[in-house]
Order: C-alpha cells, then sequence, then structure tokens
C-alpha cells in the first residue's frame, strides 16, 4: 500500500514510548489538563440559544436548553425541519446562522466567542449529514494535518510519517475501513454508506470530547450500521460524550442513549428516555410533543 503522508517538520520521527503513545484517551487527559471542565460542571450547557438563517433573516432556534455531561449519550429526535441540524451546526459555528440570542459554555469556555477551527481544535467534533467532498486531498493528508493541528493545539510535537502510519492503520482497523481509503480523495466517488464511515474514521483520528454526529445512520445497510454503531462505542468512553441526530430507533438501540430529546420548533419540546422511542414510533411526535 502506498500511502502519500506528508513531510513534517516533526521532533522525532521514532515511535513514542509506549507512555505517550498517541491514543485518544491520552488526548483526551491532556485536553482536560488545559480545560476548565471538571467532573462536576457539564461539558455543555446551552441555555436559550436562539440562531436565524443568515441569508433570510429567519430565526429557526427559538430557545434551546441542553446539558450535556461527560459520558452521556444523547439523541435528539423530532420532525423533519424542527431544528435538529440547524442546531448541531450553530454549535460548530456554521456561517449560515447567527446567534441571536442565548449562551453556550463548552468545557467551561464560552463557545459563541471562538472560532469554528478553535470549536473543533477544543474537542467538538460534528459529523455532517451530507458529508462534502474535498477534491484533490487525499484522505490520509486530511486526517493527518487536522490531527496535528489538534496536538499542537495541546502542546504535544507533530508526529511524522511513520508515527502516523501507524496510528491511521489503528483506526482504520477500529472502524473496519480498508487502508486504500486513506489514498482516495477525502469522499470523493465515496457511497453515500462510505462517507458516513469516514465521517467516524475522522473521529476515530482526532477525538473529542462531545462528537456530534447528524443522522449517521441515514443510507447504512443493517450491516453497515452495525459496524458504524460498533465502531462509535469503541470510541467512546467515560468521559467523552456524545450527541446524535436521529429519525430511527434501530441506531438507538445499538448506542444507548442516556437522553432522547424531541425538537419542535426550534426548542427542545421533550426529554426523556429510550421508551418515549415506543410512544414516537407507535403515535408520532404530535402527543409527545403537546404533552410537555
Ligand atoms: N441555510 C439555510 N437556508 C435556508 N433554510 C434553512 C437553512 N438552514 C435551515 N433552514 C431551514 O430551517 C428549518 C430547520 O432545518 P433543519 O435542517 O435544522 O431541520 P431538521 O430538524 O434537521 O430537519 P430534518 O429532520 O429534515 O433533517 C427548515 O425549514 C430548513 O429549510
Amino acid at each position: 500500500m502506498a500511502l502519500s503522508l506528508p513531510t513534517h517538520s516533526s521532533r522525532s520521527l521514532l515511535p513514542l514510548p509506549p507512555s505517550t503513545k498517541p491514543t485518544f484517551p491520552t488526548l483526551r487527559r491532556l485536553n482536560h489538563r488545559v480545560s476548565l471542565v471538571t467532573a462536576s460542571t457539564p461539558l455543555l450547557q446551552v441555555n436559550d440559544l436562539r440562531a436565524k438563517i443568515v441569508e433570510s433573516n429567519v430565526q429557526i432556534l427559538h430557545g434551546v436548553n441542553l446539558t450535556v455531561n461527560q459520558g452521556e449519550v444523547h439523541a435528539i429526535m423530532g420532525k423533519n425541519g424542527s431544528g435538529k441540524s440547524t442546531f448541531a451546526k450553530v454549535l460548530v459555528g456554521h456561517p449560515d446562522y447567527e446567534v441571536t440570542g442565548g449562551s453556550v459554555v463548552f468545557k467551561g469556555e464560552n463557545l459563541l466567542e471562538m472560532e469554528p477551527e478553535e470549536r473543533s481544535l477544543s474537542g467538538l467534533f460534528m459529523s455532517f449529514q451530507s458529508p462534502v467532498e474535498i477534491p484533490g486531498v487525499s484522505n490520509d493528508e486530511f486526517l493527518v494535518m487536522a490531527y496535528n493541528a489538534r496536538r499542537k493545539k495541546l502542546g504535544l510535537p507533530e508526529l511524522g510519517p511513520l508515527e502516523c502510519f501507524s496510528y491511521l492503520m489503528e483506526k482504520l482497523q477500529l472502524v473496519n475501513m480498508k487502508p486504500d481509503f486513506l489514498n482516495r480523495n477525502v469522499n470523493e466517488g465515496f457511497s453515500g454508506g462510505e462517507r458516513k464511515r469516514n465521517e467516524i474514521l475522522q473521529l476515530a483520528v482526532l477525538g473529542a470530547d462531545l462528537a456530534i454526529l447528524d443522522e449517521i445512520d441515514s443510507g447504512l445497510d443493517v450491516d453497515a450500521l452495525r459496524d458504524v454503531a460498533g465502531a462509535v462505542n469503541r470510541i467512546l468512553t467515560p468521559q467523552n460524550s456524545l450527541m446524535m441526530i436521529t429519525h430511527y430507533r434501530r441506531i438507538l438501540d445499538l448506542l444507548n442513549p442516556t437522553h432522547v430529546h424531541v425538537m419542535d420548533k426550534g426548542k427542545i419540546a421533550r426529554t426523556g428516555d429510550i421508551s418515549m422511542v415506543e410512544t414516537i414510533e407507535a403515535e408520532g411526535y404530535e402527543t409527545v410533543s403537546a404533552s410537555t
């Protein structure tokens, strides 16, 4: 296999000793050392978040409240057009939206004051509903650049080509992907399912304190869904958290959410546990949203 890993001004090309091997939990521990979050403070605290579409001035989020603690798995469900993806995109700083009110604190810091890149480097990851192609940039180049940027933010030396190779191979195995994915341009020519799997590879490589997965289950066949859910479960630790947007129960059964929220008209209308999904499936969203 020919990996086209970029060259780096890395301080060392030798493999790191086992104690400093760049695993996801190592990143997390260091990340926590530089953040203000403690086990008793929420990882993410959203209060009365309001946002509009920049181009049209149409208000989409009408006061979202949500608290995510370390180790929790939150599912966000809701009717089409209720604002789920907008909420996720506002959290990562998508330029299509402008925050018009409320606050978001992530790891003890004001998330809304951070540039999108800073949000990502500080441990917020989002997989988009329709992952984009990046023509001319190979997957391995992209992953290595992004991973080294995160290491730099954490005060760690960049990884050289050999270290990157073994790190990426380890993560490929974790998500059950073939190595030739690395040499292809990011998402170019990927099937819908391959794109989703590639998003999980990015998550595995970069790590995150909070991963937001927007309909990661859509378009996956049953085996791919099980694979992707298995990979997400292997990535999750008691310290990191997941927020997933979905319409379907099958991924919830595989990822066991601690909280299920129903979004309606740009607000969280109801919060419960997995048992609420049965009501939603039997009676639709009207009953659940109306009984708040
Ligand atoms: N960039 C945008 N330009 C125009 N309209 C937008 C934009 N972003 C969101 N909207 C509109 O805001 C509303 C909420 O959209 P959003 O994608 O957040 O809904 P959703 O709950 O994720 O829906 P679905 O379940 O169908 O994915 C929709 O009416 C959508 O058309």
